[in-house]
């Protein structure tokens, strides 16, 4: 079996895991709180093992391991759910107070073995390892260092396998601390350098989407880390449940990272309606083609207009007509050909699941390799610049033995990233 060991690492990496493993566990008849099997199908117990293990008294658990540098949030996991094995949570003694100097070079240095260690055990457990999902954010502290750290620590002991990074991206408009855009630049390096496999979750679209697609006054982030979690659970289906395609993160690799450093995807997912306007909707397959398309569903703030798609992949959930589906895409496809790299033929892929998401008849995900995410770039590097120009707030940084340079080498890093998405746009090699 093709298996793969989480990290969920800081407050929003655990916060995502969590909803991730509610959804998932629901679709494969194991009970959140217990871990016992009480599913109906065998279905959903074929692929299981990808992302849980089965314990000697037939209950599942998570293959996770719970990382924080301090330890209130994912104590609270502890208690909620036997999902989570005692021994996969790593917690530090303080917090990495929203500071990527402090999550890579001291509070988060100082669990990174308690974290290896328990990944080695999770790792031996399995039959063959296909590779690791990490979750987390790029905005604070321990996602942005820590994550960076683990992520040099598991492309040594582990060369081989794939890193599949899910990574919530700070917006200006959900700021929590002034330095986030600071973390996110200091994450560039890593992401560009050690992670294949890239999903861009983006605040500032998810706060839309609850705005504007749900309606939703924003008293959290419930509501934003349940529609990751859906589309996360999108992602992985094919992963998760047996199907046409021999679904491995390599092949998705292969097939929607035309080069090792264009390797940024963008989700979207349908539908992103309230109950009320579900009810006008006219529930059809070519209703959902359509919606993935749209810019206002997908989880980044980027209008896919602006630029060129290198790769693209939709995965339909539900009982619905496999050539339609096709027919659909390809007409997508046909119609907006100008919006598509003429030099990756056939850089659409659909696949197909019967088995619909919780609480809906059908939904599609989408996952976009486009020249566009260019613009979210850019606006990382520009809130980021605006500041090291004034030298704004970097004490903090150099007070815990950074300098000034890793600030600099992490720019050029992420400028770099820009103009290669946009020479790719142009046909040029990357
Ligand atoms: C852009 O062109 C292509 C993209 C992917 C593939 C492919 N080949 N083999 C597979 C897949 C594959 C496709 C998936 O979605 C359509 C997929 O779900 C994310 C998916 O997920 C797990 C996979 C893995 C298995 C082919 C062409």
């Amino acid at each position: 079996m093709r298996e793969i060991v989480t990290l969920q690492i800081g407050g929003a990496g655990n916060a995502i895991g969590d909803s991730f493993w509610h959804v998932i566990s629901h679709e494969h008849g194991v009970d959140y709180a217990s871990g016992r099997f009480g599913g109906t199908s065998p279905l959903q117990l074929e692929r299981i093992n990808v992302f849980f293990n089965a314990t000697a008294s037939k209950r599942f658990y998570a293959r996770t391991i719970l990382i924080d540098t301090e330890a209130s949030t994912i104590q609270r996991l502890n208690a909620s759910s036997q999902l989570y094995r005692p021994e996969n949570f790593v917690a530090g003694s303080e917090s990495a107070g929203n500071n990527f100097a402090r999550g890579y070079h001291t509070d988060g240095a100082a669990i990174l073995d308690q974290v290896l260690e328990n990944t080695r055990r999770e790792v031996e457990s399995v039959d063959s390892l296909q590779g690791f999902q990490l979750l987390h954010s790029i905005g604070g502290g321990t996602g942005s260092g820590l994550t960076s750290l683990i992520m040099e620590a598991l492309v040594e002991q582990y060369p081989d396998n794939l890193l599949c990074n899910y990574v919530t991206i700070p917006s200006p408009n959900m700021s929590q601390v002034v330095v986030e855009p600071y973390n996110a630049l200091l994450s560039t390096p890593a992401l560009v350098n050690n992670s294949h496999l890239t999903f861009c979750l983006d605040n500032e679209a998810l706060f839309q989407i609850c705005n504007r697609n749900l309606k939703l006054k924003m008293s959290g982030y419930e509501h934003i880390n349940h529609i990751v979690a859906l589309t996360m659970s999108g992602i992985t289906t094919c992963l998760r449940f047996p199907g046409q395609l021999n679904a491995g993160l390599r092949k998705i690799y292969v097939n929607m990272v035309p080069f090792p450093r264009l390797h940024f995807l963008i989700p979207g997912f349908a539908p992103l309606v309230t109950c009320k306007q579900q009810q006008f909707s006219k529930g059809t397959v070519s209703e959902l083609v359509q919606q993935i398309f749209y810019s206002n569903n997908l989880l980044c703030a980027i209008d896919l207009r602006k630029g060129k798609l290198l790769t693209a992949a939709g995965i339909f959930r539900g009982r619905m007509s496999p050539r339609e589906v096709d027919q659909l895409m390809t007409g997508v496809r046909n119609k907006n050909i100008n919006n598509f790299v003429d030099w990756i033929p056939n850089n659409i892929k659909t696949a197909i699941c019967d088995i619909p998401p919780r609480g809906l008849k059908m939904s599609a995900t989408f996952i976009g390799n486009t020249t566009a995410i260019q613009t979210l770039f850019q606006r990382l590097l520009d809130a980021s610049m605006s500041m090291l120009r004034r030298k704004a707030h970097l004490h903090w940084y150099t007070g815990e033995g950074m300098e000034e340079q890793e600030f600099q080498d992490a720019q050029q890093e992420l400028q770099a990233i820009i103009d290669d998405y946009r020479s790719s746009a142009e046909g040029e090699d990357s």
